[in-house]
């Protein structure tokens, strides 16, 4: 099957943890680090992984049901956004900078023209997605294009010899597509996944509320990974749905942002539950809703930064985190090589 993804083998699990555990540390002394360093470990096959060439992709799309008032700011900022990007002023760029961390920004589908330069990739499928309180999103046929659109980024991605891969969006009213897909994919009532996005108010979250519970109920039934997408995605959480498949096929680790990044995750995980095996998840957001993501999908995150902006942040700062993973594996004596004594048996 086209999506479908290997699990990661954990035939030298053993092996690795066994590893980690004669470097100069009390057992599980590094905690998150060492599930880390294991599980890069075991995705690249390799005792001393590495974050290699790290790239972000941060997709940009428009959404129709932002004529609903669903969200605290005008869909015009979707695309002044995207220019600050390419200005490179917006805090992904700077936290890119920071890490060393290349930036691309694709225009999925921004409901305006944007002038070409080289760090922006033109995908764009329509001029935002239709309004889905009255009709699907997306036609099947844009669905399948953003998917494959995502897919291929990824895979020039790995061609470029990239081996990590991080996810960012930007989409005012995008958390409005993100919580109906919350819902739809765990089951989860709509109350506990629509919050207050870029800064609605306590009335304004109620308001949002009672349009996505009206737009939930246009599609009795919809469960299925493609027709949600379809009835209530936007071209650039498909965009990310469709490159994380790929990027966890290619064998590439995958750092998953925020709320709408990780929305795009859930629906990736029903099509083939095994790209969970290749992601960390760099923050846990303010938004309501992402700290049951992580535990519908039973994950921890790297950071608590209390942050909810998007862009691929999150995930940004999470970088060194993985890097310093990488180091004490590579660097760190071991209890051997330093004459130090065990734990007493
Ligand atoms: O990443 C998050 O957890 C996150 C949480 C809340 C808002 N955002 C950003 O805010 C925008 C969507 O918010 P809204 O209110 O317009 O639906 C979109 O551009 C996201 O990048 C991002
Ligand atoms: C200013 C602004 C920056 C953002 N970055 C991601 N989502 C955003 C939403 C707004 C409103």
């Amino acid at each position: 099957m086209r999506w479908s993804v290997p699990p990661v083998s954990r035939d030298r699990e053993r092996e690795v943890r066994h590893f980690i555990d004669n470097k100069t540390k009390p057992i599980g002394s590094l905690g998150m680090l060492e599930s880390a360093a294991l599980q890069l470990a075991l995705i690249q096959g390799k005792m001393k992984p590495r974050i290699v060439r790290p790239s972000w992709l941060v997709f940009a799309g428009d959404h129709g049901i932002t004529a609903e008032g669903v969200s605290s700011y005008p869909s015009a900022v979707t695309r002044q956004m995207v220019l600050n990007f390419i200005s490179g002023g917006a805090a992904i760029n700077v936290f890119a900078r920071l890490h060393g961390i290349d930036l691309k920004i694709v225009d999925a589908g921004i409901a305006g023209d944007v002038p070409s330069h080289p760090n922006l990739i033109d995908r764009k499928i329509a001029m935002g997605t239709a309004n889905f309180l009255v009709a699907p999103a997306m036609t099947l046929e844009q669905c399948e294009t953003a998917l494959a659109t995502g897919e291929h980024l990824v895979e020039t991605l790995a061609e470029d010899g990239c081996n990590t891969v991080g996810f960012g969006e930007m989409g005012i009213g995008n958390t409005s597509s993100a919580a109906v897909l919350m819902h739809l994919m765990t089951g989860l009532p709509l109350e506990s996944c629509v919050g207050r996005g870029t800064g609605l108010d306590e009335s304004g979250v109620a308001r949002k509320l009672a349009i996505l519970e009206q737009a939930a109920a246009r599609v009795p039934h919809c469960r299925t990974p493609l027709a949600a997408l379809q009835q209530y995605g936007g071209f650039e959480l498909a965009m990310i749905c469709g490159g994380m498949l790929a990027a966890a096929r290619l064998g590439m680790s995958i750092v998953v942002d925020g709320f709408i990044v990780t929305a795009a995750l859930l629906v990736a995980q029903k099509i083939s539950p095994p790209v969970l095996d290749y992601c960390f998840f760099g923050h846990c957001s303010n938004e309501r809703g992402h700290r049951d993501m992580l535990r519908f999908l039973d994950r921890k995150s790297l950071l608590q930064l209390d942050m909810r902006l998007g862009e691929g942040t999150g995930a940004a700062l999470a970088i060194p985190i993985l890097r310093a993973a990488c180091a004490f594996m590579s660097d760190m004596a071991s209890f051997d090589d330093a004459g130090v004594s065990r734990a007493d048996e």
